[in-house]
């Protein structure tokens, strides 16, 4: 498959890298203006380039990995040039109804939500499209499937998705980052903290998605009665952690909405 993207920051260089480092037989393009920061891709068989146009006419998909505001633009540069392409888009809170409509339903649309560990093939890309559009919508999400999971989901759920699974790395990253500095405070150095604390959070999550049970059965194997575990998280609980994440998630969700 030949893969057009569009916007080379942070989200479009991970999916670039991840295709080139986890998927097999596939073409990638990566545009932006200024593509100075980017040339490196090239050392892995991307190609960079500031002209959206380059070579668009065999992409096989042209997916945007631009902010909301940079849409129009774009289009106005290259639909013309694509007629009846897939466009595939990850810009936040951009709805399958505004694609089409600014596509003038005219071209296949796909709605994806992939986060930034893409690049490590780590990646939980959510995927909605509209049903005229799956046999076009397929060869993407088995693309996505190469760099992680990708669940198709209904659409109304694709910003929830957004925030469950692209900001999510962030809220987990913060998670991190205390348990580093908690450690530090109880006597490790700032890299032996991190690498426990992001080790830790990698075993707990591959407990989590190979044995498929839920979270509190896999605590009920660590808190030893009368034991420190369970004085620790009632603490954190006291000080409003569930709270915390569940009110801090639903106002990602509140801002994505407007
Ligand atoms: N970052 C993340 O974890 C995730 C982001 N998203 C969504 O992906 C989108 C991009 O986010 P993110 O990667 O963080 O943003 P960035 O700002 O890092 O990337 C956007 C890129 O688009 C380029 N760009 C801007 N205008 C144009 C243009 N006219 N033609 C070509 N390229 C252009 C910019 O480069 P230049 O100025 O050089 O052109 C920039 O590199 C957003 O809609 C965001 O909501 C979704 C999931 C996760
Ligand atoms: O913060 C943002 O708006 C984007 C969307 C999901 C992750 N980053």
């Amino acid at each position: 498959m030949k893969v057009h993207i569009i916007g080379g920051g942070n989200l479009g260089v991970s999916i670039a890298l991840g295709i080139a480092k986890f998927s097999k037989n596939n073409q990638v393009t990566v545009t932006r203006r200024n593509i100075a920061s980017i040339q490196y891709l090239s050392e892995y068989g991307i190609t960079v380039s500031s002209d959206n146009k380059h070579n668009i006419q065999e992409a096989d998909v042209v997916i945007l990995t631009i902010k909301p505001y940079q849409v129009d633009t774009v289009f106005a540069e290259i639909l013309s040039a694509i007629p009846g392409k897939t466009i595939a888009s990850a810009v936040s809170g951009l709805s399958l109804d505004v694609l089409q409509e600014k596509t003038n339903g005219t071209f296949p649309v796909v709605r994806i939500m992939p986060n930034i560990a893409a690049q490590f093939g780590e990646s939980a890309t959510c995927i909605s499209f509209p049903e005229k559009d799956r046999e076009k919508a397929l060869p993407i999400v088995d693309l996505f499937q190469d760099l992680g999971t990708a669940p198709v989901i209904d659409e109304k759920l694709m910003d929830a998705a957004t925030v469950l699974g692209a900001c999510g790395t962030a809220y987990a990253l913060r998670y991190i980052r205390a348990s580093m500095q908690a450690g530090i405070e109880i006597g490790f150095d700032s890299q032996t903290a991190l690498a426990i604390a992001a080790q830790t959070v990698k075993g707990a999550a591959k407990m989590l998605l190979e044995e498929k049970v839920h979270p509190e059965q896999l605590i009920d194997r660590v808190t030893t009665p009368q034991g420190c575990t369970i004085v620790g998280l009632n603490e954190m609980e006291h000080n409003g952690f569930s709270s915390s994440l569940i009110k801090g998630i639903k106002t990602s969700l509140k801002q994505i909405k407007g």
